[in-house]
């Protein structure tokens, strides 16, 4: 069966094919050429400078050895040497290129900076610098290539890495207290293996080039050795008399590059599990299927689908005990102010919302809770903790990964593509709890199930791409779900899913807030989804919170602030219901900027006139 998978790959990828056709032909030559024709190549003979014919297809040379023998036994030296310095160029540089990713910052840029320098120099110059260095030799063409190709290894590794660094999966793992090293070799580099191998391609066709050039001017292979370069040199004197003595050299080079180029772009298309056509996507069918109905239709089923059930923390209408306390977190980026003195707890069993527009800073709460802050970006509070662990100091790894739940807004981006979702799904019970890898994939199967993901046994064993992205954020909340977290800090988890699956996976937040008491963190554009989920609302602005209120009131449209109007005026909702839809127009310090058609009002309405929603309101 895997066998069958293997050859359709192959059959479907031609570029594989023909790159691994023609350098197979040439790695034979290099095996059978030198004990067969070394003969022919290499004893000096009186037919000296012969044109081709039927005993010399391609002639002879001024020695009277027969010019294609000699550039077909070349093949194994020439290869050889491209080989083994590309080989060291891609270990080194890609070694470099990691450690560089992981420094700390100010090196980082310093080690970018360097090596930008150095890619920036012609390699083949580089190299002849090296080799004149070095002094004439095989041995020295091989070093003086492989070094003039290491920076450009290091450049595309560092450059890749950090283009995957932000990847939720990479965050996730960061969560998870998963060394920098780790990260590195299980979600860094097989991500950026097919740029990586693709390099590595023309890499070969460069060095091999490259050492051809040396060898050509004398700087590389030495007489009586001979690759096609050292050819080439030789036939020089005689390139106008005897044209054909340059024929098999050149032809030898030029098929060599293209095949490492085609067997490089089919490599590059093998690896990448997204365009191996494994098992076909299920259909979109299968992820509206379970035992939960689906909404019907139309933007308001999901909070419809919710409103029925009601918010666990509303219900009580006693406001829990803080579980997670945020008191005067400030984050900024430089001298930028990104979130500022904001504050506010969640109980055990309650769903706070983050609202507001795009940048207001909802996403950058969540990170500081979760210490996942990019670089350069600080956070600075009286007080962040969940029940007794310190998030503001350096809280143990093992309880940040186990007390705090992720979901993030893109479920695809949620999961590495390079790995199966059986590993990832039970990463975090095989290393933080301990549990055995066969139980370990056995409780996410029924995790899984009870989540309405259909054959979770086969889903475990298929890699991100085949599974929709509905069918990938149930699995992603079955994992934040596997170590039972006191909090979980979901972050527009609706935002990429259509609303037939929005509210399946609303009501699966619902049931794990009502069945686990879990708090929640709940970040959303989608103020009607905020409304029916959520029991405290905090609506920020420019970083800042302006308005708390309840998701009562927002259900019920009964909220006072004008800012939160505004937005309510801006939800296709409230069109639905007979109003008019309105563009965001409130600025904090513009009083009379109001949403078209939104009643009028004035900003005396603030977060501190208003009874607090939720504890510690600023
Ligand atoms: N690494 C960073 N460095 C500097 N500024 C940043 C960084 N990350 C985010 N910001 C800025 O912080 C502000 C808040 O961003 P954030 O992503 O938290 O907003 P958001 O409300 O979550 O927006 P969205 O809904 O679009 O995700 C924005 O102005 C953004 O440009």
């Amino acid at each position: 069966m895997a066998t069958d998978t293997a050859v359709r790959q192959w059959r479907r990828n031609p570029s594989l094919l023909s790159g691994a056709a023609i350098l197979g032909l040439l790695i034979v030559v290099a095996l059978v050429a030198p004990p067969l024709l070394s003969g022919s190549a290499e004893t000096l003979t009186d037919d000296a400078r012969l044109g081709p014919g039927a005993g010399h297809l391609l002639g002879t040379d001024a020695f009277g050895r027969d010019v294609l023998a000699r550039a077909l036994v070349a093949t194994r030296l020439t290869l050889l040497m491209a080989a083994a310095a590309t080989a060291a160029s891609f270990v080194v540089g890609v070694a470099i290129g990691a450690l560089v990713h992981l420094a700390p910052g100010w090196l980082r840029e310093t080690c970018l900076r360097l090596i930008d320098s150095a890619v920036a120099f012609p390699s083949l110059v580089l190299a002849l610098v090296i080799a004149a260095v070095l002094g004439p030799g095989t041995g020295s063409a091989i070093v003086a290539i492989a070094v003039a190709g290491v920076p450009g290894f290091a450049r595309l590794t560092a450059n890749l890495a950090a283009t995957v660094a932000d990847k939720d999966y990479v965050l996730t793992a960061r969560l998870l207290g998963v060394p920098g090293l780790r990260i590195l070799g299980r979600h860094v580099l097989p991500n950026i293996s097919g740029p990586l191998l693709v390099l590595l391609s023309s890499s070969f066709t460069l060095s091999l080039l490259d050492i051809s050039s040396l060898s050509f001017v004398g700087l590389g292979v030495q007489s009586p050795q001979y690759d096609w370069g050292r050819l080439l040199n030789e036939a020089l004197p005689s390139i106008f008399a005897q044209p054909s003595i340059v024929l098999a050299p050149s032809i030898m080079l030029i098929v060599t590059g293209v095949g490492a180029m085609l067997l490089g772009d089919g490599v590059a298309s093998l690896v990448d599990p997204r365009t191996r056509g494994t098992a076909p996507a299920p259909a979109r069918t299968a992820d509206a299927a379970g035992p939960a109905a689906p909404a019907q239709d139309g933007a308001a089923q999901a909070p419809q689908a919710l409103q029925a059930s009601g918010g666990a923390g509303a219900a009580s209408g006693t406001e829990p005990d803080g579980l997670l306390t945020v008191a005067g977190l400030t984050v900024r980026a430089g001298d930028r102010t990104l979130v500022d003195d904001v504050s506010f707890t969640i109980g055990a069993g309650q769903i706070v919302g983050l609202v507001g527009e795009s940048g207001s800073g909802k996403s950058t709460i969540a990170m500081a809770v979760a210490g996942l802050l990019p670089e350069g970006v600080r956070a600075n509070a009286s007080r962040l903790a969940l029940g007794d662990l310190d998030l503001l100091g350096t809280p143990p790894e093992r309880r940040l990964a186990t007390e705090i739940g992720i979901v993030y807004q893109d479920p695809i981006g949620t999961f590495n593509p390079a790995l199966r979702l059986g590993t990832q799904l039970t990463e975090v019970a095989r290393v933080h709890l301990g549990t055995p890898r066969r139980q370990a994939a056995q409780d996410m199967v029924r995790a899984l199930a009870d989540i309405h993901v259909t054959e979770p046994g086969r889903r475990l064993r298929q890699h991100p791409h085949e599974l929709s992205g509905g069918m990938l954020q149930r699995a992603s909340i079955a994992s934040a779900m596997t170590t039972n977290p006191r909090l979980l800090i979901a972050d527009e988890p609706t935002t990429a899913l259509d609303v037939t699956v929005q509210a399946e996976v609303l009501r699966q937040f619902r049931r794990i807030n009502r069945e686990h008491g879990t708090a929640m963190l709940f970040i959303s554009h989608d103020i009607g989804v905020v409304g029916v989920l959520c029991d405290t609302v905090l609506v920020l602005h420019g970083g800042r919170v302006v308005d708390r209120t309840t998701g009562g009131d927002l259900r019920r449209g009964t909220v006072t602030h004008p800012y939160t109007r505004a937005l309510l005026a801006a939800t296709p909702a409230a069109v639905e219901a007979g109003g008019t839809l309105s563009a965001v127009r409130w600025t904090a310090d513009a009083d009379a900027a109001q949403p078209s058609g939104a009643p009028s009002d004035d900003l005396s309405d603030t977060a501190a006139d208003r009874p607090p929603a939720a504890e510690g309101s600023r």
